[in-house]
């Protein structure tokens, strides 16, 4: 997908980690943002096993909320069958709850911010400033194979709903990168490359963290 991120403006140069409290910890957190089949998941799968961050998909966390026979539920059933974004306020609980549950204190938030509405909203409520923004830049049609290839059994994976996802990224989630772009945190991957030549990109600047942490 053509952006207008400019990459030369990608490169964070700040010495210090960002230290965020949640609770009575200390968290990093990065957002990993791209379009529908950019290879968020894929990527944060490899970045796990590598770097030991514990990977929260706000996708995967809306879909448990469905399974669980939560109250919101069907709503939030009918908001990913349209490729709609959920209201902020469901998806940062879902999104605390995990953070405050898990050991760990390295999380990578996929999917999430999707709009402006969730960034602000997270902004006012946590107070948690991301380390970075990891950001897959890959073309609709690239993506478009991908997710009628994928064969998760995802509601959301037909041609219909890509489409309004596609729209959606475009109108909502891409001005969210500007905003941080703007801010000197967006790090940007060409995620149009085979799954391993990614990765390699991807290692390169968690290496850069993992340095600065130490
Ligand atoms: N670099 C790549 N080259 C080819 N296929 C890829 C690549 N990265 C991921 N895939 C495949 O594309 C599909 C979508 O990948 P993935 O689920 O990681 O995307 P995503 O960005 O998390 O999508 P969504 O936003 O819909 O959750 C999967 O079937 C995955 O195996
Ligand atoms: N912040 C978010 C993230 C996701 N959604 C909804 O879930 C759908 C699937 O998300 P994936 O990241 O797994 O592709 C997405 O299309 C939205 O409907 C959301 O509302 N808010
Ligand atoms: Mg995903």
């Amino acid at each position: 997908m053509g952006t207008v991120v400019d990459a030369s403006a990608t490169t964070n140069t700040s010495k210090d980690v960002c230290q965020n409290h949640l609770g009575d910890k200390k968290v990093t957190v990065v957002f990993v943002l791209g379009g529908p089949g950019s290879g968020k998941g894929t990527q944060c799968a490899n970045i796990v096993e590598h770097f030991g961050f514990t990977h929260l998909s706000a996708g995967d966390l809306l879909r448990a909320e469905i399974k669980s026979g939560s109250e919101n539920g069907t709503m939030i059933q009918n908001m990913i069958k349209e490729g709609k974004i959920v209201p902020s306020e469901v998806t940062i609980k879902l999104l605390q709850r995990a953070m405050l549950e898990s050991e760990n204190n390295k999380f990578l938030i996929d999917g999430f911010p999707r709009n402006e509405e969730n960034r602000a909203a997270f902004e006012e409520v946590t107070k948690i400033v991301p380390e970075f923004v990891l950001f897959f830049d890959c073309s609709e049609e690239e993506m478009e194979k991908r997710l009628l290839n994928r064969n998760q059994g995802r509601e959301d994976d037909n041609i219909d709903t890509i489409r309004k996802r596609f729209k959606v990224f475009g109108e909502s989630s891409l001005p969210v990168v500007e905003h941080y772009n703007s801010k000197g945190k967006v790090k940007k991957i060409d995620a149009g490359k085979p799954i391993n030549e990614v990765f390699e990109d991807v290692k390169g600047i968690f290496s850069l963290l993992h340095e600065k942490a130490t």
